[in-house]
C-alpha cells in the first residue's frame, strides 16, 4: 500500500485562452498542477502556455513523436517555458528517447529543477482490440510493461500509463519512475472516449503519483466543487 500522496493534475482542454484562464484560477489551490496540450497549445500558443502557467505548476503535453533529432530540438526550443512535465511517445524508441533526455539535460545545465520527460507508453483509449487494430498482438498490461521498462531505461524519467498498470509497473521497475496517470472517472461519470479507467481512489491506492482529470472537471457545473472532491477521494482513499 502506498504511503505517498497522490497529486492531481486538471486538463484543461480547450482552444479557448478565457476559458482556459478562467478554470486556472478557479482550480488555484485546488489541483496540484495544470496540463495544457494540443488543443491549448495549437490553438493559443506557446506565450499563452508560458502565460497561464506562471502561477501553477505545469505539464505541457505535447507528446512528441518523431525522428531523434526532430523530437530533441523540438524539447529543446520547448525548455525556456520550463514546464515541470513534458511527454514524447514511448513507441519513437530508445534513441528519440535517450537523445530527448540528453538535451533536457543540457538545457538545463545548472538548473536543479530540469523539467522532467514523461514517456506515453499505451494510450488510455485503447484496449486489446484497439492494439490489434494497429498490429500489436498483446494485452495493454504486457505493451505498456514492455514500453515502460524500455523507456526508464533509455533516460525517461515517468511514464503516462492507465492505473490498470500500476502494480505492474512497480513490480518491474520499483518506485522511482513517476507514473502519470489519466484515464479517471469518479464513479458514476461519463467514460467518454476512455477505456482504461479507474477511479481517483483506486488509482491512489494502486500507487500513481499524479492523476491526470479533464472533462470530470471542466464539464462539471462547479469544476472547483469537482476538484475539491477528487482531492477528498484521494486523500481518503489511502490511510
Ligand atoms: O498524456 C496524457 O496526458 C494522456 C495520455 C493517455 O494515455 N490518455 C489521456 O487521456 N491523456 C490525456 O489526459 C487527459 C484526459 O482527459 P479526460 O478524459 O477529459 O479526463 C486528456 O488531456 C488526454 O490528452
Amino acid at each position: 500500500m502506498p504511503s505517498h500522496r497522490t497529486r492531481l493534475i486538471a486538463a484543461l482542454d480547450t482552444s479557448s485562452y478565457e476559458q482556459a484562464s478562467r478554470w486556472a484560477t478557479e482550480l488555484e489551490g485546488r489541483v496540484d498542477a495544470i496540463k495544457l496540450g494540443l488543443e491549448f497549445t495549437y490553438a493559443c500558443g506557446l506565450d499563452a502556455v508560458k502565460k497561464l502557467s506562471a502561477r501553477q505548476e505545469l505539464f505541457l503535453d505535447l507528446k512528441l513523436h518523431d525522428i531523434p533529432n526532430t523530437v530533441a530540438s523540438g524539447l529543446k526550443a520547448l525548455a525556456p517555458i520550463h514546464p515541470a512535465l513534458m511527454t514524447i511517445h514511448a513507441l519513437g524508441g530508445p534513441k528519440m528517447i535517450a537523445r530527448s533526455r540528453a538535451m533536457l539535460e543540457e538545457a538545463f545545465e545548472g538548473n536543479d529543477s530540469r523539467s522532467r520527460l514523461l514517456a506515453v507508453t499505451i494510450l488510455t483509449s485503447m484496449n486489446e482490440q484497439s492494439l490489434a487494430e494497429v498490429g500489436i498482438n498483446a494485452t495493454p498490461l504486457d505493451e505498456v510493461v514492455r514500453l515502460g521498462r524500455m523507456a526508464v531505461r533509455s533516460g525517461a524519467d515517468g511514464l503516462v500509463c492507465s492505473a490498470h498498470e500500476i502494480t505492474a509497473l512497480r513490480d518491474a521497475l520499483g518506485d522511482a519512475p513517476e507514473l502519470v496517470v489519466p484515464g479517471i472517472r469518479p464513479a458514476g461519470s461519463s467514460t467518454d472516449d476512455q477505456k482504461r479507467i479507474m477511479t481517483p481512489a483506486q488509482a491512489a491506492r494502486a500507487g500513481a503519483d499524479w492523476i491526470v482529470v479533464g472533462r470530470p472537471i471542466t464539464r462539471a457545473d462547479d469544476p472547483a466543487a469537482a476538484a475539491q472532491a477528487i482531492q477528498d477521494e484521494l486523500r481518503t482513499a489511502v490511510p
